[in-house]
């Protein structure tokens, strides 16, 4: 059984696969440590799935499908793929290389030498950063931070974040309480996860936006998460 599970939610990423593949693999290698992928493929129209499966000949027995009929949500894709995890620790980052691999390691040696339960990938800590973005993007991820660190407190300094590595039993846990389907599963991870007093820590990553294929993050799941956001709020109150 591996000892980690790198968990790929993907829609339309077959020219991001192969390198993504490649990194996580090199990086696995260089890093010694047993390592399974995971993707869990929407029925990508592109054919994200016939590139999985050649990647499967490069990489045999080290990555796993799980198709499902169509796209339904980022958040639910982190669900069902945890069902294929063996790992004990399971990583959870984007398909489109905006996620380095090579950061995976300092959130190991961070975990290891604070057996935390959770260590979030951190954007807005010194050390970490974005590039890419536009300011409309840029405000998006700030004030979608603000607003959810502002009212419902968990000290987080990136919470909508999805570079993350977690214990996969507190992962379990923290799932069966999330009702979020979409963006903001990553959102009211961590808010979850302060209610049980998990213990979480962070390690700065630099977020570089896509160059080949496009954001699936529309005006539609902004107004997902705003409504997340509000469910959390009201939940708090009783
Ligand atoms: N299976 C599946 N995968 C999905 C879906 N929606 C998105 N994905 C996959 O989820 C990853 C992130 O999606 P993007 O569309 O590239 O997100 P983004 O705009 O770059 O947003 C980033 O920043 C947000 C916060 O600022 C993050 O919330 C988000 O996760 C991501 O890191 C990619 O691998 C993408 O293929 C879906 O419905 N189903
Ligand atoms: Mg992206």
């Amino acid at each position: 059984m591996p000892e980690y599970s790198v968990l790929l939610p993907t829609y339309n990423e077959k020219e991001n696969l192969p390198l993504i593949t490649y990194l996580i693999m090199k990086t696995a290698e260089e890093a010694k440590l047993d390592l399974e992928i995971v993707v869990v493929d929407d029925n990508s129209p592109d054919g994200t799935q016939e590139v999985v499966h050649q990647l499967q000949k490069v990489y045999p027995e080290k990555i796993k499908l799980h198709t499902r009929p169509g796209k339904l949500g980022l958040g639910s894709a982190y669900i069902e793929g945890m069902k294929f995890c063996s790992g004990n620790f399971v990583i959870l980052m984007d398909a489109d290389l905006s996620h380095h691999p090579k950061e995976i390691p300092e959130m190991i040696k961070k975990q290891k030498e604070t057996d935390a339960d959770i260590v979030t990938g951190t954007r807005y800590a010194h050390g970490g950063g974005v590039y890419g973005w536009d300011l409309r993007r840029k405000l998006t991820s700030r004030v979608a931070n603000f607003i959810a660190s502002t009212l419902l407190n968990p000290r987080c300094s990136d919470l909508t974040g999805s570079f993350r590595l977690y214990k996969k039993s507190v992962l379990n846990i923290v799932m069966n309480r999330i009702k979020s389907r979409g963006y903001a599963f990553q959102m009211e991870a961590i808010v979850r996860a302060r209610e049980e007093h998990y213990h979480i820590e962070e390690v700065p990553i630099t977020f570089v936006d896509r160059i080949f294929g496009e954001s699936k993050l529309g005006a539609n799941e902004i107004m997902t998460y705003l409504k997340g956001v509000w469910n959390l709020l009201w939940d708090a109150r009783f």
